[in-house]
C-alpha cells in the first residue's frame, strides 16, 4: 500500500457553544486526491482552517509525511509541507501572476522572504532559479502566457489556476483546495478537473473541499463526509454515496 501522508485522529474544534468540529479522523495515502464534503457549515472550512493554523485545535492528533505535526502559524504550515487555496481567492491582487507565484517559491529558498524584500546578494542569486520555476509552473496550470499580468486583471477561473500554481510553488507534501471550482462555469470545471488529475498523476496528494458533488465522486479516491462537526461517512465515493445517513444530511430539511 502506498505510503500514508497525512493522519489527522480525534481533530476537535469548538467555538462558543458550536462543536463546529467534533473527534474528526482520516488517513490519507500519497497519490490520492481526498474529498471532504458535507453541507453548509458543515466543518470543512473549520477543518481546514484547524490543519493549515489557522484554529487552534481543542484536541486531535496530526501527522504529516511521518512525522508528527502541530499546525501552527500560517508561515511554518507551508514549511511543514502543506500548501492551501482560499474560498475565497487570497492573491496579491497588484502583483503579477508572476511575482505570486514566486512568493510562494521563497517558502522553500534558503535566502527567505526578507532576503527577498532586502535583495541580498544570495537572494539575487536565487532569483532567477526561482523566476525560472515560477513560469513553468503557470505553463503547468495552463496560464503561463498571463505571467506579466496583474492577479486582479485575470479571469476568476484563471485566478483559481493561479492560487493552485501558488501553492504547488511551495513544493508541498499535501496541497488543500479549499472550494477551486466555486464560481466556475462548467467549461472552466472540465478544465479545473483534468488539472487536478495531472496533478494527482505527478505524485502530488490532494484534499479537497468541493461543492459540486459531481466532482467530488469524479476526481476522489475516497471521502468523508461531514455533518455538523461530525464525521457521519468516510469510504470511497461509491460507499459514500449509497449511504443512508449521507443521502439524509444532503435531502434533511435543517440544511441550506
Ligand atoms: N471563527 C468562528 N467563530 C464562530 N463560529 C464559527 C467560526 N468559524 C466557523 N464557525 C461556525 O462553525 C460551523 C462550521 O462552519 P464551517 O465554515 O467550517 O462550515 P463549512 O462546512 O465550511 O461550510 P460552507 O460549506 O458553508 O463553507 C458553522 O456553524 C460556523 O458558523
Amino acid at each position: 500500500m502506498s505510503q500514508e501522508v497525512f493522519k489527522v485522529q480525534g481533530a476537535s474544534k469548538r467555538f462558543g457553544g458550536l462543536q463546529a468540529l467534533s473527534d474528526v479522523s482520516l488517513s490519507i495515502h500519497e497519490g490520492q486526491v481526498y474529498g471532504l464534503i458535507g453541507p453548509n457549515g458543515a466543518g470543512k472550512t473549520t477543518f481546514f482552517n484547524v490543519i493549515t493554523g489557522l484554529y487552534t485545535p481543542d484536541g486531535g492528533s496530526f501527522m504529516l509525511g511521518g512525522e508528527a505535526y502541530t499546525p501552527q502559524a500560517v508561515h511554518q504550515v507551508a514549511k511543514a509541507g502543506i500548501a492551501r487555496t482560499f474560498q475565497n481567492i487570497r492573491l496579491f491582487a497588484e502583483m503579477t501572476a508572476l511575482e505570486n507565484v514566486m512568493v510562494g517559491r521563497h517558502v522553500r529558498s534558503a535566502s527567505g522572504l526578507l532576503g527577498a524584500v532586502l535583495r541580498t546578494p544570495s537572494f539575487k542569486a536565487e532569483e532567477a532559479a526561482i523566476r525560472q520555476r515560477a513560469q513553468e509552473l503557470l505553463d503547468y496550470v495552463g496560464i503561463g502566457k498571463y505571467a506579466p499580468y496583474k492577479a486582479r486583471t485575470l479571469s476568476y477561473g484563471d485566478q483559481r489556476r493561479l492560487e493552485i500554481a501558488r501553492a504547488l510553488a511551495t513544493d508541498p507534501k499535501l496541497i488543500a483546495l479549499d472550494e477551486p471550482a466555486a464560481g466556475m462555469n462548467a467549461t472552466e470545471k472540465v478544465v479545473l478537473r483534468e488539472l487536478i488529475d495531472r496533478i494527482r498523476k505527478d505524485g502530488r496528494t490532494i484534499l479537497l473541499i468541493e461543492h459540486d458533488v459531481k466532482l467530488v465522486m469524479g476526481l476522489c479516491d475516497r471521502v468523508t463526509v461531514l455533518d455538523y462537526g461530525k464525521q457521519i461517512a468516510e469510504g470511497t465515493p461509491a460507499e459514500v454515496q449509497k449511504n443512508e445517513k449521507v443521502i439524509e444530511a444532503y435531502l434533511g430539511a435543517g440544511h441550506h
